[in-house]
């Protein structure tokens, strides 16, 4: 029997089991990052970006091929896989141009003859990852990371194990060196163990808070530095004066786009009662058009849920929320990993389904009486990944971007990673930043190098 299952969640297909590294697997695999580090640090950075131009370049190559992969282990309907694909290529091809100067010496004027910043790899990074983008958080980390002149140990989520060894193999096709990236396949007490060897020096995890906590208590111990990417319960908040044509499309995809589970998907729909009733009739319409099938069909939109556990939670979670009073306008049908598109009307801020993250198809709509209550129910959440506010009253919009005080605001778009922009959170939803400058320079030992002559 072995250790790890690959699991369709669309059909039940077993695709792929695995056997769990042993302690000497993982020791072996530790050692050979170890003895690749000085040299991969010590390489020009431009010779580690054309590697990540070599990534990009596979990654596109080998579209269909890795997003059959995403799609058959985590159910992702396959045109959002490729999707997926595409922009792990673009962040690739985004630090392979401005790695260089991202990671260029700081001059600082002082009373040295010359004083400056020197951006230094740290060494070994630890990276525990999520199923839901299987490729693109592991990318989103690994990219800005290695051309930093890290190494990386990736332990990713169980049920995307073939995801992990294809990203492995990714890397080495490419061209880096063994040992640069590497993958492993290991439990909780592992991990542990990992944090507190010296070899690691620091680790990044997405997941859920637990594992946030759990994993920044062993590393805190250990005075590791961490980055947490801890989901999400997005506010998307709607003023009386959205534009509700031009912007429904977004609004939908922002909350049902990759069956809902999206630590940054719009969760909470907060709506001005002027706009209310015009914005729940057209976003009803919108939800009902979806197509929904199989993950495999190019025009599929809504698939099934990565694993039962996870929809049979969020059912616990609408079911909670309908004994406070929450009235099913749409959907709540579930069947195994299937879960319909589902609208939840008459929503107060002590449901779970506003209070906790729902990480699955259903939208729960809140009336607000005016904006600024809109705004105050928005910024009342112990997660603060990111809002999105939809009005045509721009000036009114920039007066409210320190009320709430999440990682991200977005106006008239849905919250969205973009490889030129910091990603990340506040609260509950974790610290530190991915992507853009900031999230190539999260590894780095900022040196201050001072010299009189
Ligand atoms: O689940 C969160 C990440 C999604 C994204 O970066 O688009």
């Amino acid at each position: 029997m072995k250790d790890y299952q690959s699991k369709n969640p669309y059909n039940g297909d077993i695709l792929e089991t695995y056997s769990k590294d042993t302690e000497s697997d993982i020791n072996a695999k530790l050692d050979k990052a170890l003895a690749v580090e000085t040299s991969w640090a010590n390489i020009p950075i431009a010779e580690r970006c054309e590697l990540l131009t070599k990534v990009a370049d596979l990654l596109l190559d080998r579209k269909e091929e890795y997003a059959e992969l995403i799609t058959k282990e985590m159910g992702k309907p396959i045109s959002q896989s490729i999707a997926e694909i595409k922009k792990c290529a673009w962040a690739c091809d985004f630090y392979a141009l401005n790695a260089e100067d991202l990671l260029a010496d700081e001059l600082i004027a002082t009373d040295a003859d010359e004083s400056f910043i020197s951006n230094d790899p740290l060494g070994c990074i630890l990276a525990i990852m999520p199923w839901n983008y299987p490729f693109w958080q592991v990318i989103r980390f690994a990219a800005p990371t290695l051309t930093a002149g890290n190494t990386a140990l990736l332990k990713h989520a169980q049920n995307v194990t073939g995801c992990s060894i294809a990203l492995e193999k990714l890397f080495l096709d490419a061209g880096y060196p063994e040992g640069c990236f590497q993958s492993i396949k290991a439990e909780h007490e592992e991990i542990e163990k990992l944090i507190a060897h010296n070899g690691i020096k620091a680790i990044t995890l997405t997941g859920s808070e637990k594992a946030g906590k759990s994993i920044a208590r062993t590393a805190g111990e250990n005075l590791k530095k961490t980055v947490l990417e801890l989901g999400g319960n997005n506010a998307c908040i709607v003023w009386e004066d959205a534009d509700l044509k031009k912007h429904m499309d977004t609004m939908v995809n922002a909350r049902m786009q990759n069956t809902g589970q999206s630590c940054i998907a719009a969760k909470r729909f907060i709506v001005c009662e002027g706009i209310y009733d015009s914005f729940l009739e057209q976003f009803t319409e919108k939800v009902k058009a979806l197509i929904i099938g199989d993950p495999m069909q190019k025009d599929t939109f809504i698939g099934v849920m990565a694993r039962e556990d996870l929809a049979k939670t969020l059912q616990e979670q609408i079911d909670a929320s309908i004994k406070k009073g929450a009235i099913v306008t749409l959907g709540n049908k579930r069947d195994g990993t299937f879960f319909s598109p589902t609208i939840l009307t008459n929503v107060t801020v002590d449901m779970p389904v506003f209070e906790e993250e729902t990480f699955g198809p259903v939208a729960a709509i809140i009336k607000a009486k005016d904006r600024k209550e809109a705004i105050e129910m928005a910024a009342n959440s112990r997660l603060g990944l990111g809002s999105m506010l939809f009005t045509e009253d721009i000036d009114g919009a920039m007066n409210v971007i320190s009320d709430i005080p999440d990682g991200g605001f977005f106006v008239n778009d849905m919250v969205k990673s973009d490889p030129r922009l910091p990603f990340g959170g506040t609260k509950a939803s974790g610290y530190g930043r991915e992507l853009s400058r900031e999230g190539i320079l999260e590894f780095v030992n900022k040196k201050t190098v001072y010299i009189k002559k």
